[in-house]
């Protein structure tokens, strides 16, 4: 499945694109409804079908996919909301071709349906379900019908998941040339069940000129750039780590610490108030330790240049200490990542780091923190992530269930592969270890942001439930030796 997602004026573009290079509007519309028609004929036994369909095109899809289901000889019936004669273009003419009765949009028309097909609204959702629509959807509900949506569940929004006064719960989307922010965002992704991506004949060529600027995150998009260890190299050329450990809090920098080195960092320093240095130095062996008393004794550290990733935050203790180091870290030429007490610290804003910050620093909030730090934002996770990589100049990782990177110059990814185990304490200490691992072996931010939250969601699904932090950086090898098979 291609990775790149498009928001509804993206589509939009592709399909006049599309058009434009001869595809007539019709033979796309024929070839979505044949895609859905497909789906259902592939997933399901033979079954009484309802068929819902909407006035815009998104309806259209259902008329085609309902005759060429009644032509394999499934018992079908129709219902639009609003009138046959006030259809228009495409829809219209997919209408034409639907000769048995079309019903009015009533729940009745669920008796005795073995499948829904809910075709009522898709990219063109522009309010909240109301009337008929919202009440069938709730009649799907209550008898929980098993539920085919185009394109996007009726009543998710496209662009960013949500859900506009109500939206069924389908088990297979079928979504054409490629998935919507809504496929992966929460709660759209909920929504959706699986997705399948039909291709309709838009020319490869039309994404390219569009380029997005959204992805799925994996593999695909940042494996090719992946630090493997290269044969000729030593533990000096893989990076070298360093990690702010805190007096009281000491397992955040202990699991970050581990994930940076399970990630392929060569080397690892915590540099460690001189009371915990036996505690770090014992519980992590293949770490150096190093006593830093000091904001003097921590910038001597920094000024070693071959420390070239520095992770401040987790556990560190917030406050005027902490601040004076994260600006020491950004004086240098150096890249890292800035998570958990850096944002109490900063929780006025970030405008004392603006101008030092850059797009080898990572940023790794979760919703509470990025609020106070960049202020309620309007729109998506997607779009809120991406203004605030704009305004500050570094990466932002914004933590959630549907993790999102954005770069400064607009580009954006969502994480779709974190299962809810990863809600646990220390959780986010390792991310944050695994991301600057990462940057210590020269991965850009963007990168090493995308790498570090892939690779956190595939250990978490190796552990699965029952996990606990400490189990992360341990599941790490067999993820990565199958990330590297299947490089
Ligand atoms: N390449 C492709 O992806 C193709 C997609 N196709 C399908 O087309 C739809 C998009 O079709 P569009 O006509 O733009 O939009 P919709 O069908 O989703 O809906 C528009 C109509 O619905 C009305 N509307 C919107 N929200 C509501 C609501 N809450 N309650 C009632 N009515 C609503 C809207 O009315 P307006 O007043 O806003 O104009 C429109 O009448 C895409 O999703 C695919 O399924 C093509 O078939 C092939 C190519
Ligand atoms: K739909």
């Amino acid at each position: 499945m291609a990775d790149e997602l498009l928001t509804v004026a993206e589509m939009g573009r592709a399909d006049r694109a599309a058009m434009a290079a001869g595809v007539p509007g019709p033979v796309l519309m024929e070839r979505a409804g044949a895609a859905v028609a497909a789906a259902a004929l592939a997933r399901w036994s033979p079954c009484p079908v309802a068929v819902l369909c909407g006035p815009g095109n998104n309806g259209g899809d259902g008329f085609v996919a309902a005759h060429l289901l009644a032509e394999r000889g499934w018992p079908v019936r129709l219902a639009l909301l609003g009138e046959v004669a006030a259809l228009r273009g495409d829809a219209a003419w997919a209408a034409s071709g639907w000769t048995a009765p079309v019903e009015r949009l009533e729940t009745g028309v669920l008796d005795g349906a073995g499948l829904v097909i809910d075709a009522l609204f898709g990219a063109g959702l522009s309010r909240p379900l109301d009337g008929p629509a919202a009440d069938i959807v709730g009649e799907i509900g209550r008898r929980a019908l098993p539920l085919l949506a185009v394109d996007v569940p009726s009543g998710v929004r496209g662009d960013d998941g949500a859900v506009l006064g109500c939206a069924p719960r389908a088990d297979l989307t079928v979504t054409f040339h490629r998935r919507k922010p809504a496929h992966v965002l929460l709660p759209g992704r909920l929504l959706c069940g699986e997705v399948v991506l039909a291709d309709i004949g838009i020319p490869d060529g039309v994404v390219e000129a569009i380029a997005p600027r959204t992805w799925e995150n994996g593999p695909r998009l940042w494996g090719a750039r992946y630090p493997w260890p290269r044969p000729e190299g030593h533990k000096y050329s893989r990076g070298h780590a360093l990690v702010l450990g805190g007096a009281v809090m000491t397992g955040a920098a202990r699991l970050a610490a581990r994930a940076a080195l399970r990630a392929g960092a060569g080397l690892v320093t915590i540099a460690a108030p001189p009371e915990t240095v036996t505690l770090y130095a014992l519980s992590l062996p293949s770490a150096i330790v190093l006593p830093a008393p000091d904001g003097a004794a921590f910038e001597a550290l920094l000024d070693d240049p071959r420390r070239n990733a520095v992770l401040l935050g987790p556990g560190a203790g917030p406050g005027e200490a902490l601040a004076t180091r994260v600006l020491a870290a950004l004086a240098r030429d150096r890249s890292g990542v800035l998570d958990a007490d850096v944002f109490t610290s900063f929780a006025g804003g970030l405008e004392p780091l603006a101008l030092r910050l850059h797009d080898r620093w990572v940023l790794t909030p979760h919703d509470g923190e990025f609020v106070r730090l960049f202020g309620p934002l309007p729109g998506s996770r997607l779009d809120r992530a991406r203004a605030a990589a704009r305004a500050c100049g570094a990466v932002v990782l914004l933590k959630g269930a549907d993790t999102v990177v954005a770069h400064p110059d607009g580009r954006a990814a969502v994480t779709t592969n974190a299962p809810p185990d990863l809600a646990t304490a220390g959780s986010g200490d390792v991310l944050a270890g695994l991301i600057v691992g990462l940057l210590a072996q020269g991965m850009d931010g963007f990168d090493a942001a995308c790498a570090g939250a892939w690779l956190h969601g595939e250990a978490g699904r190796a552990v699965g439930p029952g996990l606990i932090a400490e189990d992360l950086p341990e599941a790490l090898p067999a993820v990565l030796r199958r990330l590297k098979a299947d490089a």
